[in-house]
């Protein structure tokens, strides 16, 4: 495909915000201006490039639950059409950094050229990216994964350029830094709770889900792999800005903007093949606008990306309507981020929805405590029945069953038999609906106890709370259904 055909259809009128819900402070009427003005200056930088599209029937709403979302403003969007469509140039991945970081460093091969003149021209002699970028090479540059390349970035564009901005050096990206979150927003990713040394909200993390906690402990550790291999380029940096003999930046502030980047990317990644990496997890862009749909928990229903291959040269990142058509004004145009159940949405996110059918309890530690004679744990040990044991609204797992069935039955080739098929789950009646009610009412204590726990913590900030709440009474609704259903 030789570029795209999608013309701009916006007016060039003024980028009208409607901000909903959010009273009538000061403070909040200030931010409403101040966000309209920076939502038409990033339609202004995204529509200098021609293959630029947005649909002149959507509009970007505030509300206090979810932010920024896109709505419908006008006549209707059709099943299927486009709605936005971002060119390559002005998405910010593994591929078009390498292209930026080339303009300032020669030794790094640029991957097919420089997009627009309109860059290049920005590029000062005494830019200080010559020196910054000027420390790369080939190799360690791509061994970086995207997201510690795109972090790297970020930060010295984003953070330590502002530095210069009295001389007029702004880099190409500022419309779109412009509109990303406030740290703020992520105040109720648990991993913050663990990272930020003072957090109020380390009594809350206590009271977690394991399940939870174990997804946020590895957030941290993957957050903290990234910050260790990164350091030896902002040491550099450090030697190299330096005003009245002290680095321009000091290593405290910027584990605090990194932190809050690293948030940033990983809430707002949507997935991309990127030519020059083969793990999953590095094929991700960043695509300006795209990145305002808020997440709905259906599946291939809402909106949707237009798969496009990277290899094709200049592809955009398009954004269509999926099977359900907008025809009611101001209803918001969502696009499902996976199937993700709250404990993921709160980890990743930092949000979770009142009702989500993707939710589930992870009890392998509650049952795997239960199975105490070490032949059924070699058992199940052996046939790859050990842990990963959930319940979801609409089943308990296999896996979960297995294990109740062997500690109901006490009999290891009858659950051979079970797990090859050979008999269902009603050969192991009424013992295993006795174990399972007698686990769920366990659990069920256990929730009701931390839902009572949580709310005498008046200390920690109320959306938080009420998040994990929200997990819980997730929890809750699941326990109850199976509670009756397995009634002995
Ligand atoms: C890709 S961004 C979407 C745009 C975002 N609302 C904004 O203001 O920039 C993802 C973030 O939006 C928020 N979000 C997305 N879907 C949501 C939902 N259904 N309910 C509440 N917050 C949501 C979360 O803060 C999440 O981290």
């Amino acid at each position: 495909m030789s570029g795209l055909l999608y013309q701009l259809l916006l007016n060039c009128q003024k980028f009208d915000i409607l901000v909903e819900n959010l009273g009538t402070t000061s403070l909040q009427t200030y931010n409403r201006f101040e966000m309209g003005d920076k939502l038409d200056v990033l339609i202004e930088w995204l529509a200098s490039s021609n293959e630029f599209y947005l649909s002149e029937n959507v509009t970007v709403v505030e509300t206090k639950g979810s932010g920024r979302g896109l709505r419908l403003r006008s006549r209707e969007i059709k099943c299927h059409q486009a709605v936005i469509s971002v060119p390559e140039s002005r998405q910010l991945n593994f591929h078009t950094v390498l292209k930026h970081l080339a303009m300032f460093n020669k030794h790094l091969k640029d991957m097919g050229g420089i997009y627009d003149s309109e860059v290049t021209d920005l590029v000062d002699h005494d830019d200080p990216r010559f020196m910054a970028y000027g420390i790369f090479d080939q190799d360690s540059v791509m061994k970086l994964t995207s997201f510690q390349l795109l972090t790297l970035y970020i930060l010295f564009e984003w953070v330590i350029l502002s530095h210069w901005n009295f001389r007029g050096i702004v880099s190409f990206w500022q419309p779109f830094f412009n509109v990303f979150p406030e740290d703020g927003d992520f105040r109720s990713i648990p991993c913050r709770w663990l990272c930020d040394s003072d957090s109020q909200h380390r009594t809350l993390f206590n009271k977690l889900p394991k399940a939870t906690q174990d997804h946020a402990f590895r957030i941290k550790t993957l957050l903290e792999n990234d910050w260790h291999v990164l350091l030896p380029y902002l040491l550099k940096w450090q030697k190299l800005f330096t005003e009245n003999g002290s680095p321009v930046f000091t290593l405290d502030e910027t584990y605090e903007r990194f932190l809050h980047i690293y948030f940033i990317i990983n809430s707002r990644c949507l997935y991309m093949d990127i030519s020059e990496k083969s793990d999953a997890a590095d094929k991700f862009t960043m695509v300006p606008f795209v990145d305002f749909l808020n997440h709905a928990p259906e599946v291939n229903k809402f909106c949707q990306p237009r798969q496009n291959s990277r290899k094709l040269k200049n592809s955009a990142f398009i954004i269509e309507c999926g099977p359900y058509a907008y025809r009611n004004l101001h209803e918001e145009l969502f696009l499902n981020y996976g199937a993700h159940s709250n404990d993921f949405l709160m980890n990743e996110y930092g949000f979770v929805l009142k009702e989500n059918n993707w939710n589930y309890l992870d009890v392998t530690a509650d049952v795997e405590t239960l199975v105490i004679d070490k032949e059924y744990k070699d058992f199940l040990i052996e046939k790859d029945y050990w842990g990963d044991l959930t319940i979801a609204f609409e089943f308990i797992s296999f896996r979960l069953l297995v294990t109740v069935a062997l500690l109901a039955s006490k009999d290891v080739r009858k659950v051979e038999k079970f797990i090859l098929g050979f008999i269902g789950e009603d050969s192991f009646q009424p013992g295993l609906n006795a174990v399972l009610h007698q686990l769920l009412c366990s659990l069920n204590e256990q929730v009701v106890k931390k839902r009572e726990d949580i709310k005498t913590l008046s200390q920690c900030d109320e959306w938080c709370l009420e998040n994990v709440l929200t997990i819980y009474q997730g929890y809750e609704k699941i326990i109850i259904h199976h509670l009756e259903s397995r009634r002995p």
